[in-house]
This record gives structure tokens, C-alpha cells and sequence, in this order.
């Protein structure tokens, strides 16, 4: 049974619940010490907490004379509050000037009574202190000091929660300035890839405010490219799977720059064990990738014009004594010197580059680099940037600064291989390079002015080309200003013999094997092939041929060339396979004589005149070692 009334007690408790309720910390402190005041019928109220030391505290709240008064600061040095915050419960019930004739406080106040108890936390602390004063005297009754303890007990219970408040404010403080002030980005993600959280340094990386960022989707942070979007959604969904990822680089989309982010996300889960949201620190490593990049270019670029370097000494020489050939040849010798534009046109594996070289080698410019571009290889959209070049950040990918091959071969030649292929706003530029001597860089502000001889190849129709709008007609006349046509292995078939010769020592030395010739047969055969792949094709049979080759004489196996698509016999039983098969039997025993009673021609009851055209038609040229 309480000392105090019921109703009192239930009065007290009303006014705390009631003054106190909905408020915290200063509020809720003033609310208190009024009530207090009230309940008690007393003149003063407060509630203090130690101020940074153990001698001194001020007020959180302070009532006086029914209102309000600004918080106050003392030392508790001779004044009755001493005794309190050293964890006593303290009633002076009259005479309080007389015993503290130094608090100067009592006597401005006209005090005459003091009840004080101390604050303590869960732990048993002391956090502070509550006081009560009067200018009359403070009788010791039960109701007082019941009333008074369950005030305290309350303003306890604030002052503890309202420290650990602070306690955790103040660290939520630290904390944030540590992700704010991070050196990296701290980035977290919900379920569906949206921003959820950013820190400043996120902001300041991707160049928009947390405002703006919060709640998209942090896909479209990433560049349109494999290295951007497409990577980041990749890794995204592994770590939405559980994964865990680190050291993954990733091209931000940033407006003024390339941005390269290496970056470390992990999921992070709900109570039950469910990704709940993504968790992502992004360091900035744009400085390295680039320098990477442009490491990459510089050996690439010097791979490149070592692989220059080393074709340009083994140079080939030109192997064929045909009409058609020895034409060629002296197109060349014609052309070389002057610094006209060259186009070679020719099927396939016809030499076209070879052709361009010996150009090349036999112009004053030979001192300078050949740079081939193939423009066939390149997809179409490097194109540009690989013939001229681009400034760092010109595009999206364009991690660094790129020497485009037309400033490579400034003072040189450059060989445009496949030149058909190139995109029409690509032909519009080389022509205007032609014209003009100078093109732009993807990005930048100036002109390039060059020196450059320019010999272009194609194994296209390139007058079809333009009537099919996929070749630019001025460009054709442009580059067509010297045309070199390249015949193809099959209308000068006597080249045959002394090709195939000379790549065998060529194939022979490179693979360390000698061989003493190449059976008669073989080379007959090798002659009456069409060779849709010209010489490049008699080379890749001789290569097989060398590696397969048992003895010291090479030899081809008929179904190695029959098998080939476009081998001249035609199917083994035509009309033509079978008289040709026949014609090649009559010579062999003939020894290829032709002509006289004992000859092909008699045998076969033709004209010798009407043989060798037949043998130019079959493609049967008599070889060249044979004697008659
Ligand atoms: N007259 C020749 N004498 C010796 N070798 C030749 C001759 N013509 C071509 N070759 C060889 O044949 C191969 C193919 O030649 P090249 O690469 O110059 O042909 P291309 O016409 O440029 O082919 P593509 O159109 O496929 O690029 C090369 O190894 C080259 O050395």
C-alpha cells in the first residue's frame, strides 16, 4: 500500500502520461519539471546532467515561479545538488541558505527547502540529477517523496534514452561521414537494380546529385557497351543469385569523359535468408584503364610495323614468265616511281599485295612504312577510326587517343586491301583524302594534312559496285587512275611450273626437307587445274603436299585437286574429264611430241594446230621440263 493517496498517486502518474506523452528530450524535460512543480506545490524544478565534468551540470529543463526559465550552468562545489549527483537522495526540509551559505543561487532565490535525487542508468550511473526547492519548507511526507520518485524514475528513464539517442546520432554522424566522405563510391541496390543509397562520393563520380539518382535503375549508369551495361547486368543477376563479385571493371556512362569503375558487390540478406538488396562499392580506375589501353595500342602499334618491318625484308620475289604476268610487272615498274594512286583489281589470291608491295619497294618512298589496313576485317564501325584516328572520349569506348593508320604512313604508302568494303561515309573521307591531302580525326577540331600514296586492291567488280550505289563513282575514277588487272593463275597456266617450283624450295626450306623435283604427273595435274584460288590456293596444296610427301619427289594426289570446286575437269565422267583424261594418256606416250607421224596430233587424228588449242582450252600447257 503506497504512504500516499490513491488518487494522488494516480493524479502524479496522469500528469507525467499526459504532460509527457508524445514529447522526448527538452520537451518532455519541461513538460516534467511543470508538472513536477504543479503536483508538489512547490516553487522550483529542474533536472540537470553533468556538463563534460563531474563538478559541474546544467539544467535540461528548469521551472520557476510557473513558468519556464532558459537553462542554467553551475558548479556543484557548496551547493546542496553536491551531495545528489553522488548518488543520494538529499531533503533539506527547511534552513537550506543557512546550510549552503555559499550557493548564492539559494539566497537570490529566497529559497528555504530542497528535495534532490539522483538520475541513474540501467547500469547504476549516475547520469544527472532532479531537484524540487521552495521558498517554504518541504515537510518530509510520504506523498512528496512518493511523488517525487516516480518523476524521477521517468526523467531517469528520458535521460538514458535520450543519451543513447544522442550516442547513436552521433555515431550514425560518424558513420555517414565515413560512407560520405569514402574514397569510393558505397552504392546499394534493391531487387530490381534500383539505387537505394549513394554516398557523396558516388555522386561526385557519376556527376549527379543523390536526388537524382535515388530510386532509377542503376543499369543506365553503365555505357551502351559489352564492358558497360551488358557486363554490369550480368553481374548484377549473379549477385541478386547470391554470387559474390570483386574486381569487376565496368565502363560508366559519363557524359564528359570515359569512367571506369573496378567495383565489389555483394548480396546482402533479409532475416530469412533471401537477397534483400545489393550491396556495391565502385572505386574510380578510369586513370589505369586508359593507361592500359594506351599501352595496348603502343604494342599492338608496334607489333604492327615490326610485322611491317619484317614483310618488307622478306619481300617476294615475283615468280611467272607469262605474257600476262611480264604485263604486270611492267605496269609496275611504270607506276612506281610517280606517287599516282593504284588500284589492283584481281580475284583472289591473284598477288594483289604482293604486287602492292613491289610498288611500294621499288617508290622513293620505300624508306618509308607500307601500312596495310584490310578493309574488309574491320567491322564497319572502327572503320573510320582505324583509317583516321580518334581523340580520347571521342565516342563511347574511345578510352584513349588512337593514331589512325593514314598518320602512320605519312611519307609512306598505305594499301587499302578489300577497298570495295568500305562503308559509303567512309569512301566519302578517303576521297576526300585523295583530293585533298587531309582528312579529320574522329573528335577533332583541326584538319590532318598527309603525305600518302595510296594503292587500293579489290577482288570485287567494282563497276558493279557503283551501279549498285555501293561504291561511290568519283571514288572509283579517283582511285581508278592507274589500274593494274591481275590475271588469274588459270589464264597464264604456263606460270604453273615454275610457281610450283619455286614454293616447293620456298616450302622446303621452311619446313627443313629437301626434295628433288615434282613428279611429272603431279605437275601436269597441277597445270590443268583451275585454281579458283590462284596462287594462294597452289600454295596451300603444295604446303599439304610437302607435309604428306613420303619421298624426295612431290607428289599430289589427283583427288586432292578433283575434290576442289571449280577444278576444270569437271565431273569425272563428262565428255570433257574423259577426253581430257584421253589426250593426257596420247601425250604421255607421245613424250608430248606433237607434231610429225609419230606424234600426239596424228595419233588423235587432229591438226597439231587444232591440239595446242585444244591444250590452251583444257589447260594442258606442255610442261616445261619435259624435252621432246
Ligand atoms: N606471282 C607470284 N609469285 C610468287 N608468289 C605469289 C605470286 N602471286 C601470289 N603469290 C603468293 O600467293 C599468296 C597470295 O598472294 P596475295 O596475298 O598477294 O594475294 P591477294 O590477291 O592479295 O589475295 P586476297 O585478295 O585474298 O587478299 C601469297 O603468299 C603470295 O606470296
Amino acid at each position: 500500500m503506497p504512504p500516499a493517496g490513491i488518487d494522488e498517486e494516480i493524479a502524479a502518474l496522469r500528469a507525467i502520461v499526459e504532460g509527457t506523452a508524445g514529447s522526448t528530450g527538452g520537451r518532455f524535460f519541461e513538460s516534467l519539471v511543470g508538472h513536477l512543480a504543479a503536483a508538489l506545490g512547490v516553487s522550483h524544478a529542474f533536472v540537470a546532467e553533468f556538463a563534460g565534468s563531474a563538478t559541474r551540470v546544467r539544467t535540461l529543463a528548469y521551472h520557476g515561479k510557473g513558468r519556464i526559465l532558459p537553462n542554467v550552468e553551475f558548479d556543484l562545489a557548496g551547493t546542496p545538488c553536491e551531495d545528489v549527483v553522488r548518488g543520494n537522495l538529499c531533503h533539506h526540509p527547511a534552513g537550506i541558505r543557512e546550510k549552503f551559505p555559499d550557493d548564492r543561487g539559494l539566497a537570490e532565490l529566497g529559497l528555504e527547502s530542497y528535495l534532490g535525487v539522483p538520475l541513474l542508468d540501467g547500469a547504476g550511473e549516475v547520469l544527472g540529477h532532479l531537484a524540487v526547492c521552495d521558498v517554504r519548507p518541504m515537510p518530509p511526507e510520504p506523498r512528496t517523496l512518493f511523488i517525487f520518485r516516480i518523476f524521477a524514475a521517468r526523467a531517469a528513464a528520458e535521460l538514458e534514452r535520450s543519451r543513447i539517442e544522442r550516442r547513436l546520432t552521433e555515431s550514425e554522424r560518424r558513420y555517414r561521414e565515413l560512407y560520405d566522405e569514402a574514397p569510393n563510391a558505397y552504392v546499394s541496390l534493391d531487387r530490381g537494380f534500383r539505387l537505394a543509397s549513394v554516398n557523396r562520393t558516388a555522386c561526385q563520380l557519376l556527376g549527379r546529385t543523390a536526388g537524382e539518382l535515388l530510386g532509377t535503375d542503376a543499369l543506365r549508369l553503365f555505357a551502351a557497351t559489352p564492358k558497360g551495361r551488358d557486363l554490369a547486368e550480368k553481374a548484377l543477376r549473379e549477385v541478386a543469385a547470391g554470387a559474390e563479385i570483386s574486381g569487376l571493371e565496368l565502363e560508366v556512362r559519363r557524359d564528359d569523359g570515359p569512367l571506369w569503375v573496378s567495383t565489389w558487390m555483394r548480396p546482402s540478406r533479409d532475416a530469412g535468408g533471401r537477397v534483400a538488396s545489393i550491396n556495391a562499392i565502385w572505386a574510380d580506375v578510369t586513370d589505369r584503364v586508359l593507361a592500359e589501353a594506351e599501352r595496348a595500342r603502343l604494342a599492338e602499334q608496334n607489333l604492327y610495323l615490326r610485322q611491317e618491318i619484317q614483310a618488307a625484308h622478306d619481300s617476294e620475289e615475283i615468280v611467272g614468265r607469262s605474257p600476262a604476268l611480264l604485263a604486270v610487272l611492267e605496269k609496275v615498274r611504270r607506276v612506281a616511281p610517280t606517287d599516282a594512286t593504284v588500284l589492283i583489281q584481281g580475284e583472289t589470291g591473284t598477288g594483289k599485295e604482293l604486287i602492292a608491295r613491289a610498288i611500294h619497294a621499288a617508290s622513293p618512298r620505300r624508306d618509308r612504312p607500307l601500312i596495310k589496313v584490310n578493309c574488309a576485317a574491320l567491322p564497319a564501325g572502327l572503320v573510320e577510326s582505324e583509317l583516321f584516328g580518334h581523340e580520347k572520349g571521342a565516342f563511347t569506348g574511345a578510352v584513349a587517343r588512337r593514331t589512325g593508320r593514314f598518320a602512320l604512313a605519312d611519307g609512306g604508302s598505305i594499301f587499302l586491301d578489300e577497298v570495295g568494303e568500305l562503308p559509303l561515309d567512309v569512301q566519302a573521307k578517303l576521297l576526300r583524302v585523295l583530293q585533298e591531302r587531309e582528312f579529320d580525326t574522329i573528335g577533332g577540331t583541326a584538319p590532318t594534312r598527309v603525305d600518302v600514296r595510296v594503292i587500293a586492291a579489290t577482288n570485287r567488280d567494282l563497276l558493279a559496285a557503283v551501279r549498285e550505289r555501293a561504291f561511290r563513282e568519283d571514288l572509283y575514277y579517283r582511285l581508278g587512275v592507274f589500274p593494274i588487272a591481275l590475271p588469274p593463275l588459270r589464264d597464264r597456266a604456263e606460270d604453273i611450273p615454275l610457281l610450283s617450283r619455286s614454293l616447293l624450295e620456298k616450302l622446303s626450306r621452311r619446313i627443313g626437307r629437301r626434295f628433288d623435283g615434282i613428279d611429272p604427273d603431279t605437275l601436269r595435274r597441277l597445270t590443268a587445274y583451275a585454281w579458283p584460288g590462284n596462287v594462294r590456293e597452289l600454295e596451300n596444296v603444295l604446303e599439304r603436299a610437302v607435309i604428306l610427301a613420303p619421298g624426295p619427289t612431290l607428289t599430289v594426289e589427283p583427288d586432292v585437286l578433283g575434290a576442289s570446286p571449280g577444278a576444270r575437269p569437271g565431273p569425272p565422267d563428262s565428255l570433257e574429264a574423259i577426253q581430257r583424261e584421253h589426250i593426257l594418256e596420247v601425250l604421255r606416250r607421245t613424250r608430248w611430241v606433237i607434231e610429225g607421224p609419230q606424234g600426239a596430233a596424228a595419233a588423235l587424228g587432229l591438226h597439231p594446230n587444232t591440239l595446242r588449242s585444244r591444250l590452251k582450252k583444257l589447260g594442258l600447257p606442255r610442261p616445261t621440263h619435259e624435252t621432246s
